[in-house]
C-alpha cells in the first residue's frame, strides 16, 4: 500500500445555493498521478482551490501527512510542499523567464535570511536546472510576455520544478499545446513521477489523461462518482456519455 500524502475527506464547498463541491474523499499517494476528470463546473477547480487554501471549505478536511491543512493560508500551504499551477498561468509577463522562476521561490531561501546565503545558491542553481529542463534556459532573459503559448505553459512548469516541491497540483497543464510540445511536457512530468512527486491534475484530454494517470477521479456537479485506473473509468459508458454529454472542451 502506498504511501498517502495528501487526503480529502468529505470536502464541501458551496458558493450560496450552489453545492460545487459536496463530500469528496480522495487520497494521493506518493508517486501516483491522479487526474481529476468531468464536464465543465465539475467541481475540480474548486478541490484544488480547496487543497491550496485559495477558499475555505464549508465543510470537511484536507490532511497533510495526515494532518488538518484546513484554514492554513495559500503561501503556507505552499512552504509545506505543495505547489499549484493555475488554468489562467498567472505569470508576471513583463519580467524575464529568469525572474519568473526567482519569484516563485519558497521566502526562506532569500539571502539575507539567517543561513540563507548557501539555501539561495542552491536556489539559483534549482532555478537554472528547471530551465534546463523544461528547455527554457536560451530564453531566460526574455521577457515572458515575448513567449510562445507553448514556452509560457513550460514556464509555468518550470516555476513548479523550481520550488522543489513533492506534491503538484495542476489545471490543465498541457492544454491547447501542439502534439510535439504535449509529448515532451508529459515526458517531463513522467520524470518527475519517477523522482517521487506525486501529481494530481485536472486534464480534459483523454490522450494526456491515458498517457500520464495512474488513477482517474470523476466528478460531475461536485460528487466523486468513480474512482479507479483509466481502463475502468474511461470504459465506463455512464461517465463517458456523462462526460461527453456535458464537456464543452473534451478534445
Ligand atoms: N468563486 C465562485 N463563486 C461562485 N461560483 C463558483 C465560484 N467558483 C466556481 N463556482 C461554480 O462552482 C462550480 C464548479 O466550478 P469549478 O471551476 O470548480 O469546475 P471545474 O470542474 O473546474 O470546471 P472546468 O472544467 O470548466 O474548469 C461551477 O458551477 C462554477 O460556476
Amino acid at each position: 500500500m502506498s504511501n498517502v500524502l495528501l487526503s480529502i475527506r468529505g470536502l464541501s464547498k458551496n458558493f450560496g445555493g450552489l453545492a460545487a463541491v459536496q463530500s469528496v474523499d480522495m487520497d494521493l499517494q506518493e508517486g501516483v498521478v491522479t487526474a481529476l476528470a468531468g464536464p465543465n463546473g465539475a467541481g475540480k477547480t474548486t478541490i484544488f482551490n480547496l487543497m491550496t487554501g485559495n477558499l475555505v471549505a464549508s465543510a470537511g478536511d484536507v490532511l497533510l501527512h495526515g494532518k488538518s491543512i484546513i484554514g492554513k493560508k495559500p503561501y503556507r500551504i505552499a512552504q509545506m510542499g505543495i505547489a499549484r499551477s493555475f488554468q489562467d498561468l498567472r505569470l508576471f509577463t513583463h519580467m524575464s523567464v529568469r525572474d519568473n522562476v526567482l519569484v516563485a521561490l519558497e521566502p526562506e531561501s532569500w539571502f539575507w535570511q539567517p543561513g540563507g546565503k548557501a539555501a539561495w545558491h542552491k536556489r539559483l542553481e534549482g532555478v537554472e536546472k528547471a530551465l534546463e529542463r523544461t528547455g527554457l534556459s536560451a530564453m531566460a532573459d526574455k521577457r515572458a510576455v515575448d513567449l510562445s503559448y507553448a514556452e509560457t505553459k513550460f514556464l509555468s512548469l518550470a516555476r513548479i520544478l523550481a520550488t522543489g516541491s513533492k506534491i503538484w497540483l495542476l489545471d490543465e497543464p498541457a492544454s491547447g499545446l501542439d502534439l510535439h510540445s504535449r509529448n515532451r511536457f508529459i515526458n517531463i512530468l513522467r520524470e518527475a513521477t519517477a523522482e517521487g512527486v506525486t501529481i494530481c491534475l485536472i486534464e480534459h484530454n483523454l490522450d494526456v489523461m491515458t498517457q500520464l494517470a495512474d488513477r482517474i477521479a470523476f466528478l460531475d456537479q461536485g460528487k466523486k462518482l468513480a474512482e479507479d485506473v483509466p481502463d475502468k473509468v474511461l470504459r465506463d459508458p455512464e461517465l463517458i456519455a456523462i462526460y461527453f454529454g456535458k464537456s464543452q472542451s473534451g478534445n
